[in-house]
């Protein structure tokens, strides 16, 4: 006979059980109407707990002899990057996700896609798993239907050429910085930490107008100091789960770890630099004075804007920006500051570090990407170009970029048909979603797919993003055109696309590539061998941690970019 307390435990488990089993069964029943493929899975792919355990606990499954195929090949984040389009050539261009959770379609057609982005009232952001990113306030990424246009339309006034100028200069400033320290020494094993100083320092510069000096991963304090806007901003970024979970005001509770109660003071620390900032910028436009080009105010400004723009004619002048629908209010315009940052820091940091190790396996690649920098910038600094002038004739390059973030995207996209039903043509027949249906376009498989990418579409290899144009200029370069796909069907989506496209997108573009020109101008990386390899082997070895260790935390990542060791030399 079963003990009290024994029962007491196994009885609500068992109800726990069974109803989750029942909700399975009705999801399954629901998933089966659709009449595309289902995949039955036993967690939500959603569900935060699991996902904060799914990567340690699924090779004990993977081990056991029996069954848990779907489960271990799908259930868990990031098996898009290992599967490619393996799961799609089975299944075809759309199967679905069956969980006691939600619905999941997985989409791999570039014209369905093409169409869910183009019908943005029909296929939203499921704004409710993101609810947690209004931790400084209510922001683009976090809004939807008419907010969201507001929050779109003045965020979009401050990603202009203005602003890719101040992100060029600081990401060529800051590619510098890191050449100097890696080629002060015999090899480097922190490329991921140093692009993500890197890209903290652009983000400082572009987002907040505050430039500081480049200092290696070894160099730089290892003091966890929450006192400046910068390291509070770094310690923010580093701690975004904990932050987003619990939310800023919770983080000093006396029972909670001292490192928490840090971030509780990051907070206020960036917060209280946001206030200083804004206050200063709206005394400048009270005054009449000419603003810079940073984000933050351009946000201020933009806002102020449209405000005044909106207000009564005897409002004018007077207008608070809380008090005027078509403006951001203070607590939106540091929601949308602290987006960009948790969008743009981690997103541009790691497809860097990616990028980085990649062309270090590719020494052809940096010979022509250098052909270009030389043909580009001749005996000129880069320092001191112009970021018009020469962005747009840096297409291997851009081409770099490209093809990293084609195999590498760091970021997946999620929508949902919302409350009501929504029909949707894949290939040639139309599916009836049901409500609350999660889409996922399926941007891993759709980018590596041979009959878009041909038969090498696992390679990384960005000559494919560049046709030449046979004339008769010896010219090579100046032939030389970018290969864009049509609107209508394009593989292509690592920024998103439609109206919610990532508003950091030409953002990113400059940062990586000022920093390839900062780089590669007068030097090259080479992966360091081991003791018995050459430098062939050690190029393979350096492909094949690429490919085995890339995994998803917050976003995808090398799991152990330490092991990426790297040597950094002048050519001669
Ligand atoms: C390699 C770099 C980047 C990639 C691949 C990337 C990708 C994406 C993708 C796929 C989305 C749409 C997500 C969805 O629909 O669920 C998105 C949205 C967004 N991104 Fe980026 N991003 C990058 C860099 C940046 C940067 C540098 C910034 C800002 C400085 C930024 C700011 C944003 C914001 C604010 C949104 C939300 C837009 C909206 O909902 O209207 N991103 N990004």
């Amino acid at each position: 006979m079963a003990s009290p307390s024994l029962l007491a435990f196994i009885l609500p488990f068992l109800g726990w059980v069974l109803y989750v089993l029942y909700c399975l069964a009705l999801n399954y029943k629901r998933a089966r109407k659709i009449g595309l493929p289902v995949v039955i899975l036993p967690i939500d792919c959603g569900n935060p707990l699991w996902m904060s355990i799914d990567t340690r606990i699924l090779p004990f499954f993977k081990r056991l002899p029996f069954g848990f195929r779907n489960f271990t090949r799908f259930n868990y984040r990031g098996w898009e990057i290992k599967d490619r389009y393996r799961a799609h050539q089975a299944l075809g261009d759309a199967f679905i996700f069956v969980t006691p959770g939600k619905i999941w379609l997985q989409v791999c057609n570039a014209e369905t896609i093409a169409d869910i982005f183009a019908r943005k009232g029909d296929f939203t952001r499921p704004t409710e798993m993101l609810e947690m990113l209004n931790v400084f306030g209510p922001n683009l990424g976090t809004t939807e239907g008419q907010q969201w246009q507001r929050h779109r339309k003045i965020t979009a006034a401050c990603f202009n050429e203005h602003n890719n100028e101040l992100v060029w200069s600081e990401s060529i400033l800051q590619a510098m910085g890191i050449l100097r320290s890696w080629s002060s020494k015999p090899s480097t094993n922190s490329v991921a930490d140093d692009t993500r100083t890197l890209s903290l320092h652009v983000m400082s510069s572009a987002g907040f107008g505050k430039s500081y000096e480049f200092r290696g991963a070894e160099e730089a304090s290892t003091a966890r100091d929450s006192s400046s806007y910068k390291e509070s901003l770094k310690l923010i970024l580093d701690n975004c789960i904990p932050l987003v979970l619990l939310g800023p005001n919770n983080l000093n509770k006396w029972w909670l770890p001292k490192s928490w109660k840090m971030l509780h003071q990051a907070t206020v620390t960036f917060r209280n630099y946001m206030t200083s900032v804004y206050e200063e910028e709206k005394q400048a436009i009270t005054h009449g004075k000419k603003g810079g080009n940073n984000l933050m105010t351009s946000l201020v400004r933009a806002s102020q804007a449209v405000t005044e723009s909106d207000a009564p004619a005897t409002g004018k002048g007077g207008a608070s920006l809380q008090q005027h629908q078509g403006g951001l209010t203070e607590q939106e315009i540091y929601g949308n500051i602290f987006v960009f940052n948790f969008a743009g820091h981690d997103t541009t940091a790691n497809t860097l570090a990616f990028g980085i190790a990649l062309i270090a396996t590719r020494p052809d690649v940096q010979h022509w990407i250098a052909e270009e920098i030389s043909a580009v910038f001749g005996d000129q600094n880069p320092e001191t170009s112009s970021y018009v002038e020469k962005f747009p004739l840096l297409k291997r390059c851009l081409a770099v970029v490209y093809e990293t973030v084609r195999l590498y995207t760091p970021v997946a996209i999620v929508k949902t048909t919302g409350p009501q039903p929504r029909p949707l043509k894949i290939g040639e027949d139309t599916y009836t979603l049901p409500s609350d249906t999660i889409i996922i376009p399926s941007y891993s498989a759709l980018h590596t797919h041979p009959r878009h990418w041909g038969a090498n579409s696992l390679e990384w290899e960005p000559s494919r993003w560049i046709t030449s144009t046979p004339t008769s200029n010896t010219d090579t370069l100046a032939s030389e055109t970018f290969f864009e796909f049509p609107k209508a069907a394009s593989p292509f989506v690592a920024w998103s696309g439609g109206a919610r496209v990532c508003p950091g997108r030409k953002f990113s573009q400059v940062e990586f590539v000022g920093v390839l020109v900062g780089l590669f101008r007068q030097h090259r990386v080479r992966p360091v061998p081991l003791s018995g390899e050459d430098n062939a082997a050690a190029r393979v070895r350096l492909r094949a941690l690429i490919e085995e260790d890339t995994g998803m935390k917050l976003l995808l990542q090398l799991m152990h970019p330490e092991q990426v060791i790297l040597a950094c030399e002048k050519h001669l």
